[in-house]
């Protein structure tokens, strides 16, 4: 599903009336209208005598917030509308709605000085519901002033609340949050889910995200050359390697997992596994040869081979061309799980990575490698997907990851197509960018996930799907999804503080299944 940026939308908006003739009142008309059902089915069809509280902006948000205001009013509910601008201020469409609910006689209280808030803070008491119509995609930098202090008393009623578009306070564009912001308990967003509504802060202001649609052309929508997504189950189904009947196991990729020193044997087991359990035909871990033994009672599975060592017992230089030799029976590497960053196994890294004519997944202290010498990319190289978390990503590119959440978009985006690779940004939201500037946001997961070996378990997915024949783009954002997935049923079952990443390897079968069209039902198997 795409997302835009306020920009895009409004483009969208204009364009919608100017060229194909939709009078942006009708749009507006229908905003409000997909907000009412959404409000009806919130109290269950029955919204007479209901108290509905709307506050309106004095933008087209707050004349979305109008056309809300004016469907309930016939429906029976108890409307108060609050508003925050003088009537006479209003514009256009906005203006034309305040103008309507006016001569039905609803009820108008304009707030246009901290002495109006107190009849608000009263009505919120009693309120079944808050419409929050104050502002929408227009909304830039800090709520400051009368709207600060509106927002903030509506949210310390702790009232059941609807977004109208986007929570007001929250910019559209970014997700980011300088001032009050409204705390939502839905949102519904028109047309297309707004970037800043999918990525944090303002995810967790938005609550529960419903798309509504207002009649915007689809047409219109596909010739826009959109570029951002939400990843949802559809793509994901969709993109996933299908399996034959008469299928047999060299059928399905062989992946090498290389990585292993002392004291980090479970990164790479967990790696191994985690291709495994994407469905790769065949995995084999090679590790420095002092702890292949170790690999050997470790796993079941998983083949292993052992590899030239240094004095510290990682991979030594030497293991170069073993690696190589490996891999010409198999179809994808994954590197980097608990390589260590020992001298003479970052330089091993800096000379496989331009030999690959597999591809492969990139992470952890492979990733610290590339980082030393960043300019390994520059010449041609086989397709491959980086997995940073926001320090690897910053010591990629010489920045803090501080700046790198600030502007995690723009950053795997750019890095994705400079050195044209796939970048999997982690962090909560992951960002798959392709080198060709599409990118993709990863709704799945949760902070129960932010435990050790989490991303070892990402790297396996994703090796184990490339291993499939997937591309590996394709295979970092499926990956994503599956791991998030993975994570968000190991949650409901064992909750966030206990969740493990050995225990994400055990509800990969259950996140894969959500996407599988049933084999046996599809083959017509078991019906009369
Ligand atoms: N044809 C269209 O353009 C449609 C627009 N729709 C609605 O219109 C909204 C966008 O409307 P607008 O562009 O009028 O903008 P908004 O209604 O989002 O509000 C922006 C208003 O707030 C002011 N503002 C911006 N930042 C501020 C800040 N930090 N502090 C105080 N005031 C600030 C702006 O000057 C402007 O007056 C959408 O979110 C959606 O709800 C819908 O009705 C669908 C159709
Ligand atoms: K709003």
């Amino acid at each position: 599903m795409y997302l835009v940026t306020a920009a895009e939308m409004g483009q969208l908006d204009r364009l919608a009336s100017s060229e194909y003739l939709i009078p942006s009142i009708v749009l507006m008309e229908n905003a409000g209208l997909r907000v009412v059902e959404s409000i009806r089915r919130h109290f269950q069809e029955r919204v007479k005598n209901r108290r509905i509280l709307i506050f309106c902006g004095k933008g087209n948000n707050g004349g979305d917030g109008l056309v809300v205001a004016r469907h309930l009013l016939n429906q029976g509910a108890e409307v108060k509308v609050f508003l925050l601008a003088r009537p006479e201020d209003m514009r256009g469409d906005a203006r034309t709605n305040l103008e309507i609910y006016q001569k039905m006689g609803g009820r108008l209280y304009p707030i246009l000085g901290e002495n109006h808030l107190q009849r608000a803070d009263i009505a919120l008491l009693y309120a079944d519901l808050v419409v929050d119509a104050i502002f929408g995609t227009g909304f830039k930098g800090a709520a400051l002033g009368l709207p600060a202090s509106v927002i903030t008393m509506i949210n310390k009623a702790n009232r059941h609340t609807v977004a109208v578009d986007v929570p007001s306070g929250l910019e559209a564009d970014t997700g980011r949050i300088f001032g009050p912001c409204i705390q939502a308990t839905w949102t519904v967003t028109f047309a297309l889910p707004k970037l800043g509504l999918v990525v944090e802060p303002g995810a967790s202001f938005t609550g529960r995200l419903e798309v509504a649609d207002i009649g915007i052309p689809r047409k219109l929508v596909e010739d826009q050359g959109l570029k951002t997504h939400l990843l949802t189950a559809d793509w994901c189904r969709a993109n996933l390697p299908g399996r034959k009947t008469d299928a047999h196991k060299g059928v399905y990729g062989h992946v090498l997992a290389v990585g292993g020193s002392p004291g980090l044997t479970g990164a790479i087991t967990l790696t191994a596994t985690a291709a495994l359990r994407a469905g790769a035909g065949l995995v084999t871990a090679a590790v420095p040869k002092s702890l292949h033994e170790i690999l050997e009672t470790k796993t079941t599975e998983v083949m292993t081979c052992p590899l030239p060592e240094t004095a510290a017992g990682t991979l030594s230089r030497e293991a170069l061309n073993p690696i190589l030799e490996r891999l010409d029976q198999c179809n994808v590497l994954a590197l980097g799980p608990g390589l260590s960053r020992e001298p003479a196994t970052v330089e091993l890294v800096k000379e496989l990575l331009p030999h690959l004519k597999v591809p492969a997944v990139v992470d952890a202290d492979a990733l610290n490698a590339l980082a030393t010498d960043p300019g390994i990319l520059a010449g041609n190289h086989g397709p491959l997907v980086l997995t940073p978390h926001p320090g690897e990503m910053a010591r990629l590119i010489g920045t803090t990851a501080a700046r790198v959440q600030e502007e995690r978009l723009e950053t795997a985006r750019r890095y994705a197509r400079e050195w044209r690779v796939a970048l999997l940004l982690k962090g909560a939201r992951t960002i798959v960018a392709w080198p060709d500037g599409q990118t993709f946001i990863n709704p799945t997961g949760n902070p129960g996930m932010a435990t050790a070996g989490s991303g070892d378990v990402l790297t396996g997915i994703i090796a184990g799907l490339i291993a499939q024949g997937l591309e590996p783009g394709t295979a970092a954002a499926l990956g994503a999804y599956l791991h998030g997935v993975a994570g968000d049923l190991g949650r409901a079952a064992l909750g966030q503080h206990a969740l493990m990443a050995g225990d994400l390897l055990n509800f990969l079968p259950a996140a894969f299944r959500n996407l599988e069209v049933d084999a046996g039902d599809a083959a017509g198997l078991g019906r009369g």
